[in-house]
């Protein structure tokens, strides 16, 4: 991301999209993605159902976040298929943007821009009606409404992320996307991303969330996929990665 553009990605016509109930929330086969010689990702395979949430953990460097910018049309697949809500990012990038919300890792936000300008734009570009109430709420909840009028450019960090997350948040997305949503967030922020996720999963949403925080992945996630070197080496419970005994079997698949 350049840090340029705001998120979500513009949209053009919006046509009825209803869910199809057998649809995955997303589907990933054999992606891989190529930077000249680095390969990225090399063939994952991925599975979030409507209403699940799953966490990608993986070392620095593993293809995380380049999985979450394919899922998000940020970033072309070399090869393989990526799916969300059923639409082919490749082949309907605007039915598949308009079914995802997502939080970059870096970027994304506008630094002359305030949260609100941030939210106007967003429902501008997705053509949402009444999503001023919406906004509101997501803003005190993540305790951003005392600065829903300031410019971007002196947050902190954290106020940043958690801006993030109620930008990719608003329009109620059938697959969120949510790359370190914890990262440098306070208990409070933590909270508010953990409801987020909550709602998601209770509207029959899917949520994949990147992260190096296990312990807060464990907690609002079912299930784990580690990739490692751009391969999922596991997909396991989130039970089965819980507590010093998940701390362990963790560390044993990044080895
Ligand atoms: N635009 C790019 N150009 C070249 N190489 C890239 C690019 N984006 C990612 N990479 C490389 O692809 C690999 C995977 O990067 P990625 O950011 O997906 O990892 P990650 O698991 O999200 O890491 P982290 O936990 O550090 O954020 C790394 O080797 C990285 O250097």
């Amino acid at each position: 991301m350049t840090g340029r553009e705001p998120q979500p990605t513009a949209d053009a016509a919006d046509p009825a999209d209803p869910a199809d109930p057998a649809d995955a929330a997303v589907e990933v086969a054999g992606l891989c993605v190529r930077f000249g010689a680095v390969d990225a990702v090399a063939g994952v395979d991925l599975r979030v159902e409507a209403g699940q949430a799953l966490a990608l953990l993986g070392r620095n460097g593993a293809g995380k976040s380049t999985t979450m910018r394919v899922l998000a049309g940020v970033v072309p697949p070399s090869a393989g298929r990526a799916l969300v809500a059923g639409h082919d990012v490749h082949a309907e990038p605007l039915a598949a943007k308009r079914a995802v919300g997502y939080c970059p890792d870096v970027g994304g936000l506008v630094p002359r821009a305030t949260p609100w300008e941030h939210l106007q734009l967003s429902a501008r570009l997705r053509r949402l009606d009444g999503w001023e109430p919406r906004a509101r709420a997501l803003l005190e909840q993540f305790d951003l409404g005392d600065v829903a009028h300031r410019v971007t450019a002196g947050f902190s960090h954290g106020m940043g992320r958690r801006l993030s997350v109620v930008l990719a948040a608003l329009h109620e997305p059938r697959v969120l996307l949510l790359d370190e949503p914890f990262d440098g967030v306070d208990p409070v922020g933590v909270e508010a991303t953990f409801t987020v996720i909550e709602d998601a999963r209770a509207r029959g949403a899917g949520v994949l969330v990147s992260t190096h925080l296990r312990d807060l992945a464990v907690e609002v996630c079912s299930e784990v996929a580690v990739l490692r070197a751009g391969v999922r080496v596991a997909t396991v419970s989130a039970d089965h990665m819980a507590g010093d005994e998940g701390a362990r079997a963790y560390r044993a698949l990044l080895a």
